[in-house]
Parts: structure tokens; C-alpha cells; sequence
């Protein structure tokens, strides 16, 4: 594979540092547990634009192949863990460039909701939206205190598309989950542990990184193939869905986003967050 070629290896400890120049993601592989942490570095808030939902498949791709024991997801950003998809991509969207930021959204979730080693997320600042549809793509979340996590879409007068509720279907109860969705509800750390949206609270990005390495060394003694086929079988009918629908689901995402009245929403949007930022 060309990335491959491209890629340079540097070590930090017992850290192996697997990075390509122009990178908005970095792949550390511990030497010692052979666990990949993949951490978005795309600032101001790891907004998900096209180029880093390309790296995150190429990330995910290459911790497959490289056969890491498993997978941990984490920000560089101290409070941010992902601020959900770039608005900036939905608003007045390029038509080429709109079609190719879905098909990539769709391939990260299908890579990391079906990715055959075990994942967790380590949580380490606010997870809205397309933020929580990453962590709960994840087999395992430990979030830090006083950050917000959820699936807002409704608050924005957008719909989260049925793949996005197949991953929260696949942590929380179904009326939970449902009653979230409809309200577009953001669940503070507290609230998410309480109904089951995250597995762990820690105190530090470090404290949670080994609360989910802990998660994965759960599985040190169980048979790798057996557990990334039994963990593929529980997750093949979503999967499934979305490869069966991938053409429709692009085309209903084109037809929605290019209302104008959905348009005139992303743009108030749009503004009140940098009227806030302002502030
Ligand atoms: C029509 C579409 C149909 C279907 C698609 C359905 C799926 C949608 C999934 C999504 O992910 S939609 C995106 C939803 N995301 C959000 O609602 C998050 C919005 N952001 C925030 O709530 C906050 O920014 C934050 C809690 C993540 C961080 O707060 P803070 O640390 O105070 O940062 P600022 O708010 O000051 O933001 C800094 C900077 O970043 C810009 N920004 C924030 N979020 C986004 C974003 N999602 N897309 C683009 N830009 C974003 C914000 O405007 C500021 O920009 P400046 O230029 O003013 O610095």
C-alpha cells in the first residue's frame, strides 16, 4: 500500500510512533501490550471534515494489517474529544467534495464498528454528535468528569441517520436511546455512566488510556479469531444495512442536507457557535 510505503517509524520509550507528514491522526503502538492508540489531532475541535475522516480510515486500515492487539481512540485536544462532523463541510457544500466527506464517514464506521480487534475510546472531552457516534462505534468508553456526551442532532433540525442509532443501539437500552435521540439530549460524564453510555469515569486522558488498555488485556487469554468472529456476528446485521444502503444513504444525506431550510438551520447554527466562541 502506498501509505505504507509513505510511512516513518519513531520511537518514544516504548512507544513505536507510526506517522505520515500533514497527518490530522497519529498512530502509537505500545511495545509492551501491543495496543494502537489512534488520537485525532485536527484543531480547533477535531471537527470531522474530509481529510481527517480519510486518515481515520487509513489509521484504522493500518492497525488492522499491522495486527496491534487492539484499538484506542483519544483526542490531542485537552477537552475536545471530537465536536462531531464540520458543520462548514454541510454549509454551502462543494458537490463533489459533499459526496466524497459522506462515503468516508461510511467507511469509518464500517471500519471501526466492524474493526475485528478489540476498541475503546478514551473520552477525554466533550463528545457530541458524530463524536459519540465514534466512541459508541467502540466496544468499550472511559470519559473524564465534566465534559458532555450524546447524540444532538434533533437540536440542530437534523436527523442522525439509522447507522448512527444502530451504535447507540448497541450501547443503551432501546427506550433510552430512543428518547435521547428525540430529544437531540447531550448526557454530562456523571449522567452517561449512570445509563450505561460510558463503561468507566477517569480522572486523566493517562488514567483513562489504561482503564481501556485493561479493557482490552481482558481479552489476553481468549482466542483472537473467536472473539473478532463472535464480535463481527453480533454486529454483521448493522453492518450489513449500511453495505446493502450505502448508495441511498448518500443520496436521502444529499437530498436532506441540500434543503434550504436545512441549510438556513446549519448557517444559524454556524453562527451562534462562533458568536460563542467570540464571547
Ligand atoms: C444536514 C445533515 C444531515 C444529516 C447529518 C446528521 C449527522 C450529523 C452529525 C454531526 O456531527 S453534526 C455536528 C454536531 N456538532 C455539534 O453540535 C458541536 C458543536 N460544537 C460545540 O458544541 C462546541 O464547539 C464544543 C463543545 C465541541 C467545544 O466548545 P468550545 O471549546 O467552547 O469551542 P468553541 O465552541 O468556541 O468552538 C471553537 C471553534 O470551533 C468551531 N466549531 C465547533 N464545533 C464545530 C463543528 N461541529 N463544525 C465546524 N466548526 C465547529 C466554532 O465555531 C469555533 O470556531 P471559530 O472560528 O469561531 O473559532
Amino acid at each position: 500500500m502506498l501509505r505504507s510505503s509513505l510511512l516513518t517509524l519513531t520511537r518514544i520509550g516504548s512507544n513505536r510512533l507510526m506517522s505520515t507528514a500533514a497527518k490530522l491522526t497519529t498512530v502509537e503502538v505500545n511495545d509492551k501490550t501491543g495496543i494502537a492508540t489512534l488520537t485525532m489531532c485536527r484543531p480547533p475541535v477535531n471537527g470531522l471534515n474530509l481529510e481527517l475522516l480519510k486518515d481515520l480510515s487509513q489509521s484504522i486500515d493500518e492497525i488492522e494489517s499491522n495486527k496491534s492487539r487492539g484499538l484506542i481512540l483519544t483526542s490531542s485536544n485537552p477537552t475536545i474529544f471530537s465536536a462531531g462532523l464540520d458543520i462548514l463541510e454541510m454549509y454551502k457544500p462543494d458537490k463533489e467534495r459533499i459526496r466524497a466527506f459522506w462515503t468516508s464517514l461510511q467507511d469509518v464506521w464500517l471500519a471501526l464498528y466492524g474493526s475485528s480487534v478489540p476498541t475503546a475510546a478514551a473520552i477525554n472531552g466533550h463528545s457530541p454528535a458524530g463524536g459519540c457516534l465514534l466512541a459508541t462505534s467502540c466496544e468499550y468508553r472511559v470519559m473524564l468528569p465534566k465534559f458532555t456526551i450524546g447524540l444532538n442532532e434533533t437540536q440542530l433540525g437534523i436527523v442522525a441517520p439509522k447507522w448512527f442509532m444502530s451504535s447507540f443501539l448497541s450501547v443503551l437500552p432501546r427506550r433510552i436511546a430512543e428518547r435521547a435521540l428525540n430529544q437531540g439530549r447531550m448526557f454530562t460524564t456523571e449522567e452517561a455512566l449512570q445509563v450505561g453510555l460510558i463503561d468507566e469515569v477517569a480522572n486523566t486522558k493517562e488514567e483513562a488510556i489504561e482503564k481501556c488498555s485493561a479493557f482490552i488485556g481482558s481479552f489476553a487469554k481468549v482466542n483472537p479469531l473467536a472473539r473478532a468472529l463472535t464480535k463481527q456476528q453480533f454486529r454483521a446485521a448493522d453492518l450489513q444495512q449500511l453495505e446493502n444502503e450505502r448508495v441511498q444513504d448518500l443520496e436521502k444525506f444529499l437530498f436532506f442536507v441540500n434543503q434550504p431550510a436545512v441549510q438556513k438551520g446549519l448557517g444559524l447554527y454556524l453562527e451562534s457557535l462562533k458568536k460563542k466562541a467570540k464571547n
